[in-house]
């Protein structure tokens, strides 16, 4: 059974459609890259797999549980997928090893004892179990999004949706970001990732999604997608249509 099954999503905002038919099957342990071009709608697939957009038409189940919009249901499926943003969210006021804590306190509801050896092991697992106690602003931003990778990590998702986690990042910090990602993916993840990093998709991802004007317009393989192209949308995006 997919982990996560989309059968002829659509999303509208106002007049304007931005999904137009999605369907996608996503099995556990697939690592999953959706490129495009901006505005042809990654980022809202995403957000509507989480709940947080409301789909204008068809369905998405994760794990067997269609998706509801009652408050209930978005809660149970939140601890099922995480999700990590561009900008990394951190609580300024809040140490690294609180803001890890915090999610599970408030959405678990775990005594302060057990979110903090989760959260001990989380930083650990991410490189940065030496800086529970340090607040965000004397991290870099390489380590506040790996915080917030490890707070996902701590929810014990089924899988886990990243939004272009190191556009915001300087370059020299993208790697650090990528190369935890890469390990979850190693461990067994369930991974979706909206990416420019076109590099990582070919060398990590198990299949790329190409999204133009609102539906999957090509998708397979890596190999597949960069090495041989189908579709001239997907050849001019990848800078080979002209
Ligand atoms: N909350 C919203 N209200 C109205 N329009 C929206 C909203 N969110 C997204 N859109 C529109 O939906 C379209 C698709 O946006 P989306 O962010 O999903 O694209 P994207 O492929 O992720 O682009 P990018 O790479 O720039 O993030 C865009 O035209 C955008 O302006």
């Amino acid at each position: 059974m997919p982990l996560i099954e989309i059968e002829n999503v659509r999303k509208s905002f106002g007049a304007v459609e931005v999904l137009k038919g999605i369907d996608l099957a996503i099995e556990p342990g697939e690592v999953v890259a959706i490129i495009g071009k901006s505005g042809s709608g990654k980022t809202t697939l995403l957000r509507c797999i989480n709940g947080l957009e409301v789909i204008s038409g068809g369905s998405i189940s994760v794990a067997g549980t269609k998706l509801a919009s009652d408050e209930a249901s978005l809660r149970a499926l939140r601890l099922k997928v995480g999700m990590i943003f561009q900008q990394f969210n951190l609580f300024p006021h809040l140490t690294a090893g609180r803001n890890v804590m915090l999610a599970q306190k408030v959405v678990k509801k775990i005594g302060d004892r057990e979110a903090r050896e989760v959260a001990q092991a989380m930083l650990e697992r991410v490189g940065l179990g030496e800086r529970f106690d340090a607040y965000p602003d004397k991290l870099s931003g390489g380590q506040q999004q790996r915080v917030a990778i490890s707070r996902a990590l701590a929810m014990q998702p089924l899988a886990l949706l990243c939004d272009e986690i190191t556009s915001a990042l300087d370059p020299e910090l993208v790697g650090e970001v990528l190369s935890v990602v890469k390990e979850l993916a190693a461990e067994g993840m369930t991974l979706v990732m909206v990416t420019h990093e076109m590099r990582f998709a070919r060398d990590v991802c198990t299949r790329v999604i190409f999204m133009h004007d609102g539906r999957i317009h090509e998708q397979g393989p890596p190999e597949q997608v960069f090495g041989a192209p189908q579709t001239p949308e997907l050849q001019q995006f990848l800078g080979r249509g002209h």
